[in-house]
């Protein structure tokens, strides 16, 4: 008889980042010695939401767009992470980049759970009005569910202040209350951290200075990659340039830029638009996968999932790979640079800078008192280096990659939570 395929494996792809990070989350809880329950808790959401969100368009037509939702687990706290505005969003996606925040939270030690949103559509193509009213639409349809104590959203891919003021505003009309701690990532004039708009990029620099300790690189004259050129990569690009490094490429959606001499990128930060594109702009681009194979110490990708896989693992010349963007290494890419002795810093270490900025907003919005820019500078660099050199080491004791490290030392908290809690 042919076994049947399970739910998961239906929909399985090459790529599949939920299957693939269902797979490593399963080798940690193991090698940690935890039960086959815990898996069970984990592998999956325990709550996620689909909406409909209809908005009357500029033309006078309406459109009905379709969110997600997932909470993937409060056994710590509340739930907390970004919502992303994306033609390509899809709920496995989402699932998947909840377990991911999951794992961010308990890296950095934070009081959440994880969770993690996104709304199918593609905002390059919207107006301001039309945003204002899908972003409004999917708080209130999200109402009951989410909230300072419950589930916290905050910008990810194409979301921004701007998108987190709205949010914000629409959720305090509906509680009747002002309720700044509802969403972090917000303008500073309503209850913003400083610091937060450059704090993943931030955390991603601190991971590569770590790591290029650890590697015996000098990050002065350093040859650096930056793929993706929004929140996440383009403050990555300033502060390696400010630092000494020679940006050698940066890229965006529609292509790629490089100089072997460095690129300008004060110019090119001033020239690139507000979702984060600037290669339109000129003749001479290459593509991503030409880029991506350049000659280079580190490499940050800091755009989109899938970018380094089996397929071009074998033609990444950097030392040093930091993951700026949630999932960009497959597993078996992961597999190949590692035995190609090329140190991959990954995802839910390196962006987690992010969210530990956000908790920060956070608490100061429940405090109803703000720290000074260099506060949250100092605390951020305190809870990344003590988080990259306790995965670091988990990886050196246990002879595994940083990937599966960063796993173990991950999924802990919410475990142990959960086995307080008398859930598993
Ligand atoms: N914004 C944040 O606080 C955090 C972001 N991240 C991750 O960082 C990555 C980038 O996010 P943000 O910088 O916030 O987004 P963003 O919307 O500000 O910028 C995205 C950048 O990626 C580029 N891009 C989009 N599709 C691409 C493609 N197919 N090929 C190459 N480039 C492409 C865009 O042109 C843009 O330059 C995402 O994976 C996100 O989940 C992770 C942690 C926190
Ligand atoms: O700032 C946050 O709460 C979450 C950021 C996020 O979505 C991420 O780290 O992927």
């Amino acid at each position: 008889m042919v076994a049947e395929k399970s739910a998961d494996s239906q929909n399985e792809q090459p790529n599949d980042i939920l299957i693939s990070t269902q797979s490593v989350v399963k080798d940690a809880l193991n090698r940690l010695g935890y039960p086959e329950e815990a898996y069970e808790l984990m592998k999956e959401p325990v709550r996620m939401i689909t909406v409909r969100i209809p908005v009357r368009m500029d033309d006078g037509n309406i459109k009905v767009f379709t969110g997600y939702r997932a909470q993937h687990n409060d056994a710590v706290g509340p739930t907390k992470g970004g919502v992303r505005f994306h033609p390509d969003v899809t709920e496995k996606e989402v699932r998947a980049l909840s377990i991911w925040m999951t794992l961010k939270s308990g890296i950095v030690d934070l009081p959440y759970g994880g969770g993690k949103g996104g709304i199918v559509c593609d905002p390059r193509e919207m107006s301001f009005r039309e945003l204002e009213a899908l972003s409004r639409g999917y708080v209130r349809a999200l109402s009951q569910v989410v909230g300072p104590t419950k589930d916290i959203p905050a910008p990810d891919v194409f979301t921004n202040s701007q998108i987190m003021a709205w949010m914000m505003d629409e959720y305090s009309r509906i509680d009747e209350f002002n309720s700044p701690g509802f969403i972090t990532g917000k303008p500073i004039v309503l209850g913003g951290s400083h610091g937060r708009e450059s704090a993943t990029a931030k955390g991603v620099t601190i991971c590569i200075e770590e790591a290029c300790k650890k590697r015996g690189i000098d990050i002065q004259g350093a040859r650096v990659i930056v793929q993706g050129f929004g929140n996440a990569g383009s403050f990555l690009a300033k502060f390696m340039h400010d630092m000494g490094a020679k940006v050698i490429a940066i890229s965006d959606a529609e292509g790629a830029l490089h100089d072997p001499e460095g690129l300008d990128i004060d110019y090119l930060l001033d020239r690139r638009d507000s979702f984060g594109t600037v290669t339109n702009l000129f003749d001479d681009t290459i593509s991503n996968e030409e880029m991506l194979e350049l000659d280079t110490d580190i490499l940050v990708p800091a755009a989109i999932e899938n970018q380094i896989t089996k397929d071009n693992a074998h033609e990444i010349k950097a030392e040093i790979v930091v993951e700026a963007a949630n999932g960009p290494t497959t597993l078996e890419a992961t597999e190949i640079l590692t035995e190609r002795d090329i140190l991959i810093v990954p995802d839910v270490l390196a962006s987690s800078g992010g969210v530990t900025v956000s908790y920060f907003e956070w608490v100061q919005n429940n405090q109803g008192f703000y720290w000074k820019e260099e506060e949250v500078q100092e605390k951020l660099r305190e809870v990344l280096v003590k988080s990259f050199n306790n995965v670091y080491t988990t990886s050196q004791n246990r002879q595994i990659d940083m990937r599966l490290a960063a796993y173990m030392v991950g999924v802990r908290k919410m475990t142990e939570a959960a086995r307080f809690r008398g859930w598993i």
